[in-house]
């Protein structure tokens, strides 16, 4: 890569939310009769929960060109068992399958890449064993591959919060095709709230009421719907105007979203950045200074690495905490980006529940990104500003963002 020749003044429009995408995917397979999905999200975590609704009955259209899918619901109750369901590398699909698939009386097996294998799902399979689905661990306890066989009758469950809400929100979607419905009780702090927001309002969207915890037995209802961009691919953008003194707007997202990432535009504008926001429209104006600051961003964390980039160019050092538990996504993140800022020269220090990091002059450098799709692109925004960045294994982008570096490459 090399440096922007001039500040960007543009504005952007990413692809579909991941996490929308395949919350509607999910609601839209339980829903009998057609749902029409439009700004779907069209890659590889999204083609897995095509794959993984399809397998328990869903019939699946999708029209590359316009980015709609539309989807016709099978009952789940009355599946027949998918003798495997490949979540790729996707968390999302994975911990929202599960419980769908423990509907039905059948067996079926769930599993994924490597990568996946190694994420937790120690709280997902006690609970779907206490709501009296058999679980069968077929690789080490704890983790993928499983296979589940139901019917889950609902009620009462614990269930731990402080890994994922993941685990939550999948068991709430599964919910309402539960005969006692679902009452959850938190035994541990909840991480990555503004998501169980999400998966709220997208049940609501598909006619089914539930509280962040619990959910009546009913139906959900084929609807079309309207799939926001992503704003956890937003946050790279928004960084780059503030990294490199440009005005960027992100079309379609704005304070009327449900994401909870958008707040990443708040972040930059406490290190010195000017926001300017509407109901449908994000625009970061960098004014050539950012000062470092202590954040929390156990809200928000897919947007920790992004931060990890822009303090790289503050004038003081930036802590963030509250993300011990992104030790369990993709990779180990907090240990990878603190990894790959030391080997550009940066000083960086891992904390229990986050980084510092200080701000400097990186030098020339080809990162490794763990097949992280969010280290590749928080990493990039380092080239936006400094010469002889290289980004090792750039297609790992495509489990989120297969566009990635095209869209980045129209800033110039
Ligand atoms: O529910 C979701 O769509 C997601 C929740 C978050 O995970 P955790 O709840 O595991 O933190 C987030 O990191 C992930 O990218 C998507
Ligand atoms: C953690 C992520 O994804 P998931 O948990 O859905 O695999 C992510 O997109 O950063």
């Amino acid at each position: 890569m090399s440096p922007l020749p001039v500040p960007p003044d543009t504005s952007v429009r990413p692809p579909g939310s991941k996490s929308i995408t395949n919350r509607a995917l999910l609601c839209a397979s339980l829903a009998p009769g057609r749902s029409t999905l439009t700004g779907t999200l069209l890659a590889d975590d999204t083609r897995a929960m095509l794959g993984a609704v399809r397998a328990l009955g869903a019939v699946v259209v999708v029209d590359e060109a316009s980015s709609t899918v539309t989807v016709t619901g099978a009952d789940p109750r009355a599946s027949a068992g998918a003798p495997t369901i490949d979540a790729r590398s996707s968390g999302t699909t994975s911990r929202f399958i599960l419980p769908a698939a423990a509907l039905s009386p059948h067996r079926s097996a769930i599993d994924g890449t490597t990568q996946l294998r190694a994420r937790p799902f120690g709280p997902v399979i006690e609970a779907l064993r206490h709501l009296g689905a058999t679980v069968e661990e077929l690789g080490r306890p704890g983790f993928l591959p499983v296979a589940v066989a139901g019917p889950i009758r609902g009620g009462h469950v614990q269930l731990s919060g402080h890994l994922s809400s993941q685990f939550l929100s999948g068991l709430l979607m599964a919910g309402p095709l539960m005969r006692d419905g679902l009452d959850v009780e938190l035994t541990s702090p909840l991480v990555s709230v503004p998501y169980l927001r999400m998966t709220v309002a997208v049940m609501a969207a598909f006619g089914v009421d539930a509280d962040g915890l619990s959910v009546r037995p009913g139906s959900y209802r084929p609807t079309d719907y309207a799939i926001e961009p992503d704003a956890s691919a937003a946050s790279y953008f928004l960084a780059a105007a503030a990294i490199t003194g440009g005005r960027i707007t992100v079309e379609g997202l704005g304070t009327a979203s449900l994401q909870g990432d958008v707040a990443f535009a708040d972040v930059l504008e406490r290190m010195g950045a000017r926001v300017e926001r509407a109901p449908n429209r994000l625009t970061v104006i960098g004014t050539g200074a950012l000062h470092g600051i202590d954040v929390d961003m156990a809200d928000i964390s897919d947007t920790a690495q992004t931060l990890a980039a822009v303090a790289v160019f503050a004038d003081t050092p930036t802590r963030i905490r509250g993300i011990g538990f992104i030790r369990g996504k993709e990779t180990n993140r907090i240990a990878a980006v603190v990894t790959e800022l030391r080997r550009a020269g940066i000083d960086a220090t891992e904390h229990d529940d986050g980084f510092t990091v200080r701000p400097g002059a990186p030098t020339p450098t080809r990162f490794v990104t763990y097949d992280d799709h969010r280290m590749a692109m928080s990493l990039s925004l380092l080239g936006l500003r400094t010469p002889g960045i290289e980004i090792a294994e750039p297609g790992c982008v495509a489990k989120t963002y297969p566009g990635f570096f095209r869209d980045l490459d129209r800033l110039r």
